[in-house]
């Protein structure tokens, strides 16, 4: 594959896909679920007996963050260039936001889309990607949502296992549906896959396999070295709340149907007791899932943003600057209005309002032993070139367990650790 080949082929099941910068946070899914809870200390509060996942994803089973040999390159700035990201006759994602969902991902997207011209891929809907994969998908204005790809999430659907295990079949079906490379000597165009659900393929996600080294391989080395990650984070019990009222509203409940929020999360509590990967608060599990991201790529490919409202209060100052040199976007104009970056806001009780000082207690400490590893992810990260956002501290485990609790982190879940 032609790294910068600006080359449009003519394919004769080339799409085009349309861009419509309209958002809504649609994100349309059923579940967030992720890795596997194989439980191993237990905790009893009030008759109910609760266990602490492992740190562990499919067959990643060492505690201490293990990442990536150091890349040949020691700067920190990656290494965007000035041309747009294709391959094969097509624009590629090169701006990844990968989730965790509920974290201020809509709001985020919605400030690069406009102020940083990123275009997001976006996917006919689901009931035509069949078609697609048929080589008849013909473009049209139905796509499944405006701001997020869930190109993975559709494929584990759909495709069969022997594609899926195969980089090469997914990158086939992943072309058809991307659009055109731009011509030669136009401007640059950054092309973003915005689907918050993408960290939890960290797991693998049957069929499909982990998603980090699928994607590795689908770029190259060479292209996959020129991608850019955001992760953003929030206090896990927040977002776990968030995400409960968001799948009500969407009438995508579930199990939860019919529950208040403490009792969904009594009862993510106690699956995660039985062994039942817990699929509310996986999704705020971000210590295993970025330390499996970091296992295939390097850690100066990443921003880590700690809480939704850095959005607002970090996105002119320090986001916007640091996305726009990640890019190479020139020209950019950095500002934040609340309107554009305070997006998919849901209306739900304060979480001190809506729990028990004893549910929380339970749910923090479920959480801590995640906490821990993120901690020692973020901090050896840090010193490999991963971007904090809006970090000042002096590079210990102490001052990255700080730096999440000013944003919003819980106390609780360093209690044990006591950093
Ligand atoms: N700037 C800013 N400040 C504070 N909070 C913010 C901000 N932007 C988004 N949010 C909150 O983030 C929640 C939505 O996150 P996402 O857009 O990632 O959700 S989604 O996964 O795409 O559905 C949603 O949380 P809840 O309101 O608790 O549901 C938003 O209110």
């Amino acid at each position: 594959n032609n790294s910068n080949s600006n080359d449009n082929d003519n394919n004769e099941n080339s799409v085009t896909c349309g861009v419509d910068r309209r958002l809504g946070g649609e994100a349309i899914v059923d579940e967030f679920s992720g890795g596997k809870a194989e439980g191993t200390l237990m905790l009893q509060v009030g008759g109910q007996r609760y266990q602490q996942p492992s740190a562990s994803i499919g067959n990643s089973t060492s505690q201490a963050p293990k990442l990536p040999a150091a890349a040949p390159s020691t700067s920190l700035v990656p290494a965007a260039t000035s041309s747009s990201l294709c391959s094969s006759g097509r624009l590629l994602p090169e701006f990844y936001i990968l989730g965790a969902p509920k974290c201020g991902t809509t709001s985020l997207a919605e400030l690069a889309m406009t102020q940083l011209g990123v275009q997001p891929a976006i996917m006919p809907r689901y009931e035509k990607l069949a078609a697609a994969y048929d080589g008849e998908f013909t473009n049209d204005d139905s796509f499944l949502s405006q701001k997020e790809f869930h190109f993975f999430d559709l494929v584990s659907e759909e495709a069969p296992a022997e594609v899926l295990g195969n980089a090469t079949h997914v990158r086939e079906l992943w072309l058809r549906v991307l659009p055109l490379c731009p011509p030669r000597g136009g401007a640059k165009q950054v092309l973003a896959d915005f689907t918050a659900m993408n960290i939890l393929h960290a797991a693998p996600w049957p069929p499909l396999p982990s998603l980090p080294p699928l994607l590795h391989d689908m770029y190259g080395s060479a292209l996959a070295s020129q991608l850019t990650f955001v992760v953003m984070l929030r206090d896990p019990l927040d977002r776990m709340q968030s995400q409960f009222y968001y799948q009500e509203r969407v009438g995508h409940a579930g199990i939860y149907a019919n529950l208040t929020f403490s009792q969904g999360m009594e009862l993510e509590l106690s699956m995660a007791s039985s062994g039942v990967p817990p699929p509310m608060s996986s999704p705020s599990m971000y210590g295993i899932l970025l330390k499996t991201w970091l296992e295939v790529f390097p850690a100066r490919q990443f921003l880590v943003v700690p809480s939704p409202s850095r959005v607002s209060s970090g996105w002119a100052s320090s986001l916007c600057p640091s996305l726009a040199t990640r890019l190479s976007v020139t020209g950019a104009s950095c500002a934040a209005s609340k309107e554009d970056s305070e997006i998919n806001t849901s209306d739900h009780p304060p979480l001190l309002n809506d729990t028990t000082a004893a549910g929380r207690a339970a749910a923090y400490w479920y959480f801590q032993s995640d906490f821990t590893l993120l901690v020692q992810t973020l901090t050896s990260a840090r010193q490999q070139g991963m971007e904090l956002d809006a970090f000042s501290g002096d590079g210990s485990e102490a001052s990255v367990a700080a730096w999440l609790l000013e944003n919003g982190f819980d106390p609780q879940l360093q209690r044990e650790q006591g950093f």
